[in-house]
């Protein structure tokens, strides 16, 4: 019998790029709720608890409550949103977190998707305090920018829709000015840190993209590496992982820019360390889509692993 999915939500943003993944699945039984059902909580409650796999693309509170529709129900489930992810049930739906990650990921009934920026922070600061070069107490700033499909249906039609009566003209800003953005306890969690980042997030005039920057002093890392060490690190981290690639010195080193852009519509990670040779400080980047390796691309591998099939 092939496993049967249900993406609760799967009319809006991220569902929507789920199910286009899942499209040319043989192997699944896709369960779907027409688009004007898409609220009909009896019907929904019938397919969450119909589906091997439910995923959960949906504001948090209608997470929680989805949840709490499966209690008692063998439905595994993966959330997309931010309700769950510091959970002690739950496991963090990070696959190259740390050696062990994907099999914790193969074998959970509940998998919590990390959000969009902490995907690309945790992946930088992580190693470096796994391999004891950064302490717990460092300092860590973060700052960032995302594709509008970042705010969901919402921002989408704020942005395209000039008739919207609160459209945006803006063609990149700042938000998150009170430095309580939704996502810094999963970045302080995984990022194994004694105090949350300050973040800086941005919204740039582009559908799809991500760039999330982490720069560091190197006289402040044990040992006062280089950047060849920090790189080197990186790479041994990541080393055998197909999704998050570190890229070369050698490539790295001639870019005079990056672009947001650079993987949209693919669900891979970029990581390079920015800086010049002999130099004191260093740019950590991240680049990927905010909807690919930070959203349904994420979730889809989750999926595959939960049904052991990577
Ligand atoms: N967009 C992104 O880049 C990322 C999104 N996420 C997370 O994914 C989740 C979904 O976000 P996104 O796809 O952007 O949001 P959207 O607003 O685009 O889609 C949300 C969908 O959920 C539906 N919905 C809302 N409330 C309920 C409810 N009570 N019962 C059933 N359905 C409901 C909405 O329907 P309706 O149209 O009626 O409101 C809509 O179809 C969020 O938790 C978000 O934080 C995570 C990482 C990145
Ligand atoms: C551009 C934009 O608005 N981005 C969203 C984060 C994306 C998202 O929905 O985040 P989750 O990963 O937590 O689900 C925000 O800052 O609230």
């Amino acid at each position: 019998m092939k496993p049967k999915i249900f993406i609760d939500g799967e009319h809006g943003t991220t569902g929507l790029q789920i199910r286009t993944r899942l499209a040319g699945r043989t192997d699944l039984e896709i369960l779907s709720i027409p688009e004007e059902e898409r609220r009909n909580k009896d019907l929904r409650a019938d397919l969450l608890r119909s589906a091997d796999i439910a995923i959960l693309c949906l504001p948090d509170d209608a997470s929680r409550e989805a949840v709490i529709l499966l209690e008692g129900h063998a439905t595994r489930i993966i959330d997309t949103s931010t309700a769950h992810r510091t959970h002690s049930s739950w496991v963090y739906g990070f696959a190259e977190l740390e050696a062990l990650q994907a099999q914790r990921i193969r074998e959970a009934r509940l998998v919590a998707n990390p959000g969009c920026y902490p995907t690309g922070a945790i992946s930088l600061i992580r190693p470096l305090r796994d391999a004891g070069l950064m302490n717990s107490d460092y300092p860590v700033t973060v700052n960032a920018v995302s594709g509008y499909t970042g705010g969901g249906k919402q921002m989408i039609t704020q942005m395209e829709d000039v008739n919207h009566p609160e459209h945006m003209t803006e063609n990149n800003f700042l938000y998150g000015l009170n430095l309580k953005h939704k996502h810094l306890p999963e970045m302080q969690m995984y990022g194994k840190l004694d105090h949350a980042p300050i973040f800086a997030p941005s919204v740039g005039r582009f559908p799809q993209g991500m760039i999330v920057q982490v720069p560091v002093y190197l006289d402040h890392l044990k040992g006062k590496p280089t950047l060849a060490d920090v790189h080197k690190e990186l790479t041994a981290h990541y080393s055998g992982q197909k999704v998050v690639r570190v890229v070369p010195l050698e490539e790295s080193t001639a870019m005079a820019r990056v672009d947001a852009e650079m993987l949209a519509d693919t669900d891979g990670m970029n990581l390079f360390v920015f800086g010049s040779e002999g130099g004191k400080q260093i740019n950590l980047v991240a680049v990927l889509d905010n909807l690919g390796k930070g959203a349904s691309g994420a979730a889809v591998q989750n999926m595959n692993l939960m049904l052991g099939l990577s």
